[in-house]
């Protein structure tokens, strides 16, 4: 089996997918979308084809193909794409981790079906398994998102002895503000074998706390270089620094949550911030408002958060 080259630590940008305005994907700007994340941002760890990524939206043809121009674009750029092969039908799920495999993905993750769920903690476990046999060389994640999925086994339970079942298993992307079970999973690593990635940016610096290696998000694609001063404090103990890059991150999240914010404005922010055109997002979510971009860029600029602008 081979194992990772490193552990997945550090910040993943969630990718979002670039889209044409007819909805179709647009890989000829993944290639700079790359080193706007090395470059700009500072992230060299990418989670294709997630949430963000609005994965479970795209055929499994279109997330081969995603997958293959990150992997392809990412080479001797980024440290790790990891690549979401989740989805409803064991086999499509199978086939994607593959075909992750065949392309050099460093890493596969799996949500939890969603449709039919998983009764209890085997059942889901058996799924995974399943999958992670499908590609028995690269390591593998399990993508914890409860509110997303309505799948609420518990993470800390999850992980109660998954590597005698999945011994591919490197660890778990937790997108869900229960921090009694985040923490329970931390105290069960002890031997700091697994990589525990938290999802929820605006709560990352607890997280840290607690013992989170890393962090997989969102905003880590425009706010990567401010995320990355507060690791930065948390790291030489400078708790204080980190708490203000954490509520400064937070006064613009908050900001955002309550204009109503998902998938769609972050095409929109990331459009704004990088330069980058990220199109609309593909049904059934809809197109950013103008109303929201046009309030989000006053909030980004009040907080001092856009740097020079990009030429598109
Ligand atoms: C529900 C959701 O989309 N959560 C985001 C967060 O990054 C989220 O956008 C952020 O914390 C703002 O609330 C990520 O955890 C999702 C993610 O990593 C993914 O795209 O797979």
């Amino acid at each position: 089996m081979a194992l990772p080259k490193k552990k997945l630590q550090g910040l993943v940008a969630a990718t979002l997918t670039p889209m044409t305005e007819n909805g179709e994907i647009n890989f000829s700007v993944i290639g700079r979308y790359v080193d706007y994340l090395v470059k700009d941002q500072g992230v060299k760890n990418i989670f294709v084809n997630g949430t963000t990524g609005e994965g479970l939206s795209l055929s499994v043809s279109e997330r081969r193909q995603v997958a293959a121009e990150w992997v392809a674009q990412g080479k001797n750029k980024l440290d790790q794409v990891v690549i979401h092969v989740g989805a409803l039908s064991l086999k499509e799920s199978q086939e994607l981790a593959r075909h992750a495999a065949e392309i050099g993905a460093d890493g596969i993750a799996v949500i939890a079906p969603f449709f039919f769920k998983s009764q209890n903690k085997d059942a889901l476990i058996s799924f995974l398994k399943e999958v992670a046999a499908a590609a028995p060389a690269l390591p593998f994640y399990y993508y914890h998102i409860p509110a997303l999925t309505g799948v609420k086994i518990r993470a800390e339970e999850l992980l109660d002895g998954i590597q005698d079942k999945i011994p591919t298993f490197q660890g778990l992307k937790f997108t869900d503000t229960d921090l009694l079970d985040f923490g329970q999973c931390v105290d069960q690593n002890h031997q700091r074998q697994f990589a525990l990635l938290f999802g929820v940016d605006e709560q990352l610096l607890s997280a840290l706390i607690m013992g989170a290696s890393g962090a997989v998000g969102s905003t880590y694609n425009y706010l990567g270089k401010k995320t990355n001063q507060m690791l930065e404090a948390f790291e030489k103990k400078d708790f204080t620094t980190a708490l203000n890059y954490q509520f400064c991150i937070q006064r613009f999240i908050n900001y955002v949550i309550k204009l109503g914010f998902g998938v769609s404005q972050t095409k929109a922010i990331m459009t704004l911030v990088s330069g980058i055109p990220m199109g609309p997002p593909r049904l059934p979510l809809q197109k950013a408002t103008q109303e929201f971009t046009a309030n989000a860029e006053a909030k980004l600029k009040s907080l001092d958060f856009l740097g020079p602008k990009k030429g598109t």
